[in-house]
């Protein structure tokens, strides 16, 4: 074996280098090989408009997949709620590596949480599904909120924050803990409140089948792998991409607070949401199997779910730009 460094190739933000630099070692310690980080420009890094706008899934990925079919770089890393659903011939899903917190989190104003904040308090978030959610919640809740549109990266948005411009924004864990950022939450969202995006939390490693595809498998955690299949699933069949308004989370019932035992739970439980962004309407269903043990197996019971969905009028929800 030679030593030639493998290259690494990611986005230039903070983020994507701090996952990147996280995997990076993981793939150092399993292969015994040097890893350089290789830096690519995106069309999400450079677009002025909205994500949205732009039209949803993938644009962060694209200059990375086109990097790796080209053979400049050697793997990559993603977020996986940023991957579009369908694998592109020519790359593998090398590993998916244990999933970090899944949840939101808000960071608010004087340390407040979504409770205490003052009535009229005015929360960012670039996200219809974050939209959807808070402002169902809200109105279960007696809740007087504005949902503000914003984007930009993790710094920007804190700013809006610490500026005075809003009362708080909301924003992956994951990313947060990434970043060393984890302290500035001031509350986490709980799942029942707001469901995270399809395969928020997790990593996606991404390479061309081959030998060192089977390298890189040491990282994959089946548990998060089947959790995040289900959710993508759920995605795919609702035909929705990742700016549309779906939460998606499968986790290990039984006890949930305790991770060694989550391990040895038997069940797996999917819930997955859509809704309208001003929280007026939303479908919100559960189902739980066993642990699927196969590909197919994840990926029947998200769009099993999916189904359920769709025949409660999920479809209706997804406005224009669900695809
Ligand atoms: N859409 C941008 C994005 N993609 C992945 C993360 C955070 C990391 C993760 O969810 O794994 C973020 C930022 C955010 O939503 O706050």
């Amino acid at each position: 074996m030679t030593d030639k460094p493998l290259r690494l190739g990611t986005r230039r933000s903070k983020l994507a280098m701090a996952q990147s630099g996280l995997v990076a070692d993981a793939v150092r310690e399993a292969t015994g090989r040097p890893v350089e980080l290789v830096e690519i420009t995106t069309y999400g890094d450079t677009s002025r408009e909205h994500l949205a706008r732009i039209g949803g899934t993938g644009v962060f990925v694209t200059a990375l997949r086109d990097a790796l079919l080209r053979g400049d770089v050697d793997f990559a890393v993603h977020s996986l709620k940023d991957l579009p659903t369908a694998q592109p011939e020519g790359l593998a899903l090398a590993a998916v590596p244990r999933r970090e917190d899944p949840r939101d989190a808000l960071i608010a104003r004087d340390g407040l949480t979504l409770e205490r904040l003052p009535r009229g308090a005015r929360i960012g978030t670039g996200s219809p599904r974050r939209m959807a959610q808070l402002n169902a919640h809200a109105r279960a809740h007696g809740l007087d909120i504005e949902t503000v549109p914003i984007r930009g990266n993790v710094d920007t948005r804190i700013n809006f924050v610490r500026d005075g411009e809003l009362d708080a924004v909301v924003l992956a864990a994951a990313g947060l803990n990434r970043l060393g950022r984890g302290g500035e939450v001031t509350a986490y969202l709980a799942s029942d409140t707001v469901l995270p995006a399809p395969g928020q939390g997790a990593l996606a490693v991404e390479c061309p089948p081959g030998p060192l595809a089977e390298a890189l498998a040491r990282l994959d955690d089946p548990r998060t792998r089947a959790a995040v299949t289900a959710e993508r699933a759920l995605l795919a069949t609702l035909e929705a991409g990742c700016s549309a308004p779906v939460g998606a989370l499968a986790d290990f019932t039984g006890a949930p607070q305790d991770q060694a035992a989550q391990r040895q739970t038997t069940e797996m439980r999917l819930r997955g949401v859509v809704g309208s962004t001003d929280g007026s309407e939303l479908v919100q269903l559960t189902t739980t199997g066993h642990v699927p043990s196969t590909q197919a197996e994840a990926e029947a019971l998200g769009a099993e779910l999916a189904a359920e969905m769709l025949a409660k009028g999920a479809a209706g929800l997804m406005g224009e730009r669900a695809r």
